[in-house]
């Protein structure tokens, strides 16, 4: 027995969700380039859990069904308050406030298939409701309902800012939302899933998705690259920045990526939303910084920018806080963990694998006194 480094190249499970081959992604066999021009994040929901897209009855149920589950319970806001809101990070607070959302729900235990279905729309549709109150509260403002006419990606946005938004905020934030959904066995994925292969609850599954996404090689990178597009502060400093941080064997936020090797095809929507957007809001420099950046990196160590690059120039632009940057992630992301959760438990194995042992061997015990 061998162990690959990092799992790379292992094939771990079947599954009929998302796919990457020759570099291109697929949602349930539909192109991500073709979702992202055409669909709304609730279709893609809607065909990350059922394997189809919706008709107009099925998506107009689907939307009314988030939109009325976005309220919290009134003790996961006291719980929110409870927190030294100065330094606790999002991503934490989203962490435990969803492990407290399953201690609030009558079915958080009830395994049969339908109430995880119901357990998935609640999951999906109070995220999005406490990553925006926890912004708010920090900011000493209360917590906003969401509308039931709203989309999602609207509501999203409203619940946040407290005013309805721009067409062109909800159409980039809808089709980010798209582009983040899935993404096969990425970590954070693959967490839930060996989480519910112990047959645990869908809740335990999410609260440990959360947690494998806020790392710096996962999901949490996005709040890196604004960190650093922000320290690097002028256009020409870009090129130095960058040739000292690679100098330092440090590893550049935003770039590279574990399957794509050419290129990752969800960049080159939020690459073009960040031009348009931080045109529009007078942060061009920042595309312009990330644009020296991505070719550098190309150039040097062949390296292609991922879906956390743009996004950082993208949600800026949009007047989101850094620290939200994950747990916006997360707010997208959960449909596809939702969906990979469901597929798990509907031909369930535990997910143990070996361990190549590279230890010392034949040990004798020695006695404390005689260490
Ligand atoms: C949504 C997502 O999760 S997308 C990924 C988000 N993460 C990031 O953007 C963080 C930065 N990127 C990385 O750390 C990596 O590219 C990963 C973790 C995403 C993928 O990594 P892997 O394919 O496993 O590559 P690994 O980390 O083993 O690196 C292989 C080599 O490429 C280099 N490398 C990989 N990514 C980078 C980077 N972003 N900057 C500089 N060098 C890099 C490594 O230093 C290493 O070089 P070496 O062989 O000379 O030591
Ligand atoms: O797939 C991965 O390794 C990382 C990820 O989640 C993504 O790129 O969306």
């Amino acid at each position: 027995m061998t162990a690959t480094k990092g799992l790379e190249g292992i094939i771990a499970t079947q599954s009929s969700i998302s796919s990457i081959i020759d570099d291109q992604l697929t949602y349930v066999g539909y192109d991500i380039d073709d979702l992202a021009e055409n669909s709304s994040f609730e279709e893609v929901i809607y065909l990350l859990w059922n394997q189809k897209l919706p008709n107009e009855q099925e998506l107009k149920s689907l939307k009314e069904d988030l939109a009325s589950n976005m309220e919290l319970p009134q003790e996961v806001i006291d719980h929110l308050k409870s927190y030294d809101l100065s330094t606790v990070h999002p991503m934490a607070a989203l962490r435990t406030a969803v492990s407290m959302l399953g201690l609030y729900d009558s079915e958080a235990d009830v395994m049969e298939e339908e109430a995880n279905k119901r357990k998935a729309v609640r999951l999906q549709a109070k995220i999005p409701a406490i990553v925006t109150a926890f912004a708010r509260l920090r900011k000493g403002q209360e917590p906003i309902s969401p509308k039931k006419e709203f989309s999602f990606a609207t509501n999203f946005l409203y619940m946040l800012n407290g005013k309805e938004p721009e067409d062109i905020e909800v159409e980039a934030f809808n089709k980010a939302l798209v582009l983040h959904a899935d993404h096969e066995l990425n970590a954070s994925t693959f967490t839930a899933r060996v989480c519910v292969a112990t047959l645990s609850d869908v809740y335990s599954g999410v609260t440990a998705a959360i947690g494998a996404l806020k790392g710096p090689l996962h999901g949490g990178a996005n709040e890196r690259v604004m960190k650093m597009l922000t320290e690097i502060g002028e256009i020409d400093n870009a090129i130095p920045y960058i040739k000292e941080k690679l100098e330092n064997k440090e590893k550049i936020m935003g770039m590279g990526h574990r399957v794509y090797r050419k290129g990752d095809p969800r960049a080159k929507f939020l690459k073009e939303m960040s031009k348009e957007l931080t045109k529009l809001t007078g942060h061009s420099k920042y595309y312009e910084m990330s644009i020296k950046i991505e070719d550098f990196i190309k150039e040097e160590k062949g390296l292609p920018a991922n879906v956390d690059f743009y996004s950082a120039s993208v949600y800026h632009s949009l007047g989101v806080d850094h620290d939200l940057f994950t747990p916006i992630f997360a707010v997208s992301r959960v449909s596809g963990w939702l969906a990979h959760i469901l597929e798990q438990y509907d031909n369930n194995r535990l997910i143990r694998p070996r361990a190549e042992y590279v230890g010392p061997k034949g040990q004798a015990y020695k006695a404390i006194e005689q260490r």
